[in-house]
């Protein structure tokens, strides 16, 4: 349910997080020549993301890691697991995107570093899995944190998960897209989308935000089209919700360029840290639900 009542868990998971561990994880990925869906690099890239939580996830036998694999394309999705203790067949799922694109086209040896597209989004996600191991967190329910590949041509790695989900009845209770956290580039903090997402889940998010994050301002907008892995989510009938780190006509003017790099982000990761507390207050309130 959306009532929130876990503030003893959250509130001291929440002072526990870093901007400068996000900042380390987007310098780890956008180290990365590209990580376009279709190059080695890109496969190594998901293997690399693999590896990191696997690693982080190391002690917990709660916890799996795992890679999807998609039948047209090289690139895998990364998928990590913590099943739920007394609720495991409901799933809670935060998810971003691993791959990168550069508009001029992408081969090989491409720039195309996508610090803040999405790298902010895998690393605002990892704080998060870092966090509630630290703390020793388990959720009543399941919680799947996911770099899916292939977004930036179709949607298509979600598409896959998301439909194949669907298809096995898989019981998601909600759906967080990180895609573009750390740019600042309007008035307000954290921009919840209206398109493509759920209102009433929407709703809950904007409340997490006044209830654990009261100094960040919440803004609304629209993308206009299925802008990112969230409208995968949605028409496969699922509720989503997709915080955005600008105002439409804002953005991140450096994305699908060499140019999309930590530096053109102030390297820092104080936008970024603002949205990986939110994932948490999401993933925590939502996760502690029993059946
Ligand atoms: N188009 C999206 C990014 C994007 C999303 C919303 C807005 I407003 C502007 C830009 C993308 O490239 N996702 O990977
Ligand atoms: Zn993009
Ligand atoms: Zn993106």
């Amino acid at each position: 349910s959306y009532v929130i009542d876990q503030q003893a868990v959250v509130n001291p998971m929440l002072t526990q997080m870093q901007a400068s561990n996000i900042g380390q994880t987007i310098v780890d990925m956008s180290s990365y020549t590209n990580r376009y869906y279709t190059t080695n690099n890109g496969v190594n890239a998901s293997n690399w993301l693999m590896q990191r939580w696997a690693t982080m996830a190391g002690g917990r036998s709660d916890i799996a890691v795992t890679q999807y694999t998609h039948a047209s394309w090289p690139q895998k999705s990364v998928i990590l697991t913590i099943t739920g203790t007394d609720n495991p067949n409901e799933v809670v799922v935060l998810g971003g995107h691993l791959d990168t694109i550069n508009q001029a086209g992408t081969g090989e040896t491409t720039k195309a570093p996508g610090a803040d597209d999405d790298a902010s989004g895998i690393a605002s996600l990892t704080e998060v899995l870092r966090v509630m191991i630290a703390s020793g967190y388990k959720p009543r329910r399941t919680i799947k944190l996911i770099g899916y590949a292939a977004e930036e041509v179709g949607l298509r790695g979600s598409q896959d998960i998301a439909q194949n989900y669907k298809a096995n009845n898989v019981n998601v209770v909600g759906v967080m897209q990180l895609d573009m956290t750390n740019y600042k580039g309007s008035a307000d903090d954290i921009y919840l989308f209206t398109d493509y997402t759920d209102s009433a889940q929407n709703t809950f998010v904007g409340n997490l935000i006044t209830t654990y994050l009261p100094t960040l301002k919440i803004g609304h907008d629209q993308c206009g089209y299925a802008c990112s892995d969230h409208a995968s989510w949605n028409s496969a009938g699922y509720w989503t919700s997709m915080p955005f780190e600008t105002a439409m006509g804002e953005d991140d003017p450096y994305i699908h360029t060499a140019n999309d790099t930590y530096a053109n982000t102030g390297n820092q990761a104080d936008h970024a840290l603002k949205f990986a507390r939110m994932a948490l207050a999401y993933a925590v309130e939502l996760g502690s639900d029993g059946p």
